[in-house]
């Protein structure tokens, strides 16, 4: 077992000492699962946690992406990485995840939940069926793989990340299925904190609400993802309950929710060109 004694990574709710390098040496040699692994934003985190010397456990669909980002890891320095391909549609795979951490580590630090699906971005199909499967992939699959993953965090005082949207906070047109989803896991996780915190578990939830953040090539007017994967993991080491990221665009379209809700809703639908949006 690359460890044998933790420290929990931060103390019970929020930490006192929020610096950016505290944050990355909490994090060496602890034992961390990165689900959506293979691309974007996951990809990021993976990068950043083997600079800061984590074991990596990461999964996805794509065993080649998965190869290739294994091996960038190592050549970054992670203490060890891994990785399990699957989807996560498939209810047998999160139990298979955790097992594989805890035969591996005998442990887990920290359960980063960042995958989805494919969903487009149109005009609700009226497809009950694929409402049925991104359900399955980006909430059942995330609370199945916080359920398996408790255990092994109580014991290590660990974390729970859940990556979200500002669109499982405001639902904007175009998006019914995913926003859906986001919006359920808002209700879950945050839901189970209270109850983590009823009983005492320290095991920290942190909810990543994020705006548009831009995966593909790099451009001035989006959110870099690399800054977006720090980010997260920093919200998720310092044990916070909700990060907002860019912050004043989340901040201000939450805040605007807020006080005038028809006038949000009024500014989304007009902010798009609805030529361009597909309706199957
Ligand atoms: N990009 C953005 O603007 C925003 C993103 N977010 C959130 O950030 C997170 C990451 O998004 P982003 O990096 O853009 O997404 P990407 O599409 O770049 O990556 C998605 C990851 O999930 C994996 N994946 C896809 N389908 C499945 C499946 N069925 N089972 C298991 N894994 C699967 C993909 O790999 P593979 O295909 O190999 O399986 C890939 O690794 C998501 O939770 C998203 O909701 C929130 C707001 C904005
Ligand atoms: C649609 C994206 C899902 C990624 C995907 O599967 N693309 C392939 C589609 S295709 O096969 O049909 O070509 C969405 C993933 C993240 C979404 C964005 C988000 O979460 C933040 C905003 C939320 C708001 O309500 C709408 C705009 C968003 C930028 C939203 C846009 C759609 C996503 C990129």
């Amino acid at each position: 077992s690359p460890q044998t004694t933790h420290t929990p990574l931060c103390g019970a709710g929020s930490c006192s000492v929020p610096s950016l390098q505290h944050s990355q040496k909490m994090l060496r040699g602890k034992r961390v699962i990165v689900t959506g692994a293979s691309s974007g934003i996951g990809e990021q985190m993976a990068y950043h946690l083997a600079r800061m010397e984590a074991h990596l456990l990461l999964t996805a669909r794509t065993e080649a992406k998965l190869q290739k980002v294994v091996e960038r890891c190592l050549e970054l320095g992670a203490a060890s990485a891994r990785y399990i391909s699957g989807s996560m549609d498939s209810p047998s795979l999160p139990e298979q995840v955790l097992r594989e951490a805890e035969n591996t580590w005998g442990g887990l630090d920290m359960l980063i939940l960042n995958h989805i699906g494919q969903s487009s971005f149109s005009y609700f199909s009226g497809d009950v069926g694929h409402v049925r499967k991104l359900m399955e992939t980006n909430f059942v699959s995330y609370v199945a793989l916080a359920t398996a993953a408790l255990p092994l965090l109580k014991e290590s005082e660990g974390s729970i990340v859940v990556v979200s949207s500002i669109a499982g906070r405001i639902a904007g047109p175009f998006t019914a299925p995913y926003s859906a989803t986001k919006f359920a896991l808002d209700g879950f996780f945050s839901s189970l904190r209270q109850e983590l915190i009823i009983d005492k578990v320290n095991v920290s939830i942190t909810l990543c609400i994020l705006g548009y953040i831009n995966t593909g090539k790099p451009s001035p007017a989006h959110s870099p993802k690399e800054e977006c994967a720090l980010e997260i993991i920093r919200a998720g080491a310092l044990r916070r309950r909700e990060l907002h990221y860019p912050a004043r665009a989340v901040g201000t379209a939450l805040l605007v929710r807020s006080i005038a809700p028809e006038l949000l809703d009024s500014l989304v639908r007009s902010s798009y060109r609805l030529e361009n949006v597909r309706r199957t």
